[in-house]
């Protein structure tokens, strides 16, 4: 209790897939955000998917124009990626792993080994004033490589902490708590998110030096049942209430 305001980044990704489904404009992912912004989103995400199975270009640039929240997003560490992010200049932008042919997003990104690539494009999105993310694993090596890349940010991918249970469950919540303590010593800022849901956020809502969740999926799956600004409050009292 009492520790800083946890911000929420609501991910708009999963309004797109639904609005692909059938071609068109309608859900409209802008709709979306300016609702989740009214029902107490401090930031929007967004990944645009090399493939872009879901959020598109001109999202990016409907987002850039509507929003007067900081946008987040998420791309893969490619040079078309790089050249959209210098492009629309968002508030930040958080490097992911993508592969082509995955569900979701598996795994964070291996900083360590992608070191070469990663530190020109890091280099130039903090050029551009943009404020880098690195989604990672809650993993010591990982925040090691954010730190020789000079990422302000890192988000730790919670995907595992979702879907294990049990002892499995409390080893990972311990992970990503360390990882927390151990970015904060280094002077990065950490976010949390992937797979969080009303069950299972307030553990890591309670790790009082992680800064953000991005949240997308489960937002988005509950407000078929209540609307969106009631899955977002939902959420919201949620979190505050593990601080
Ligand atoms: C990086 C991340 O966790 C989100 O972008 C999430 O992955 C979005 O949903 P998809 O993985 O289904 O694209
Ligand atoms: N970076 C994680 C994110 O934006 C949302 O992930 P999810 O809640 O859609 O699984």
């Amino acid at each position: 209790m009492g520790a800083a305001h946890l911000r929420l980044g609501v991910n708009i990704d999963h309004v797109a897939t639904i609005r692909n489904a059938r071609g068109g404009g309608h859900p409209d992912p802008v709709k979306a955000a300016l609702i989740a912004v009214d029902a107490g989103a401090d930031g929007i995400t967004a990944h645009l998917r090399e493939d872009r199975r879901h959020i598109r270009d001109e999202d990016i640039s409907a987002l850039m124009a509507a929003l007067t929240v900081p946008l987040n997003l998420e791309m893969a560490a490619t040079e078309e990626m790089l050249a959209i992010a210098l492009r629309h200049r968002p508030h930040a932008a958080c490097i992911v792993p993508e592969k082509r042919e995955e569900r979701t997003t598996e795994g964070g990104l291996d900083a360590a080994r992608q070191f070469t690539l990663l530190a020109p494009m890091v280099d130039a999105l903090r050029a551009a004033g943009i404020r880098v993310s690195l989604f990672i694993e809650p993993d010591a090596a990982q925040i090691d490589a954010a730190i020789r890349l000079n990422a302000p940010v890192v988000e730790f991918h919670t995907g595992r902490y979702a879907h294990v249970d049990g002892q499995s469950r409390a080893d990972e919540l311990r992970r990503i708590a360390d990882a927390a303590a151990l970015a904060v010593k280094n002077g990065i800022e950490p976010h949390a998110g992937h797979g969080l849901t009303f069950d299972n956020v307030g553990p890591i809502a309670a790790i009082p030096q992680i800064a953000e969740l991005n949240i997308g999926h489960f937002l988005i799956g509950e407000a078929i049942f209540g609307g969106l600004a009631a899955s977002i409050g939902e959420m919201r009292a949620r979190m505050d209430a593990a601080r």
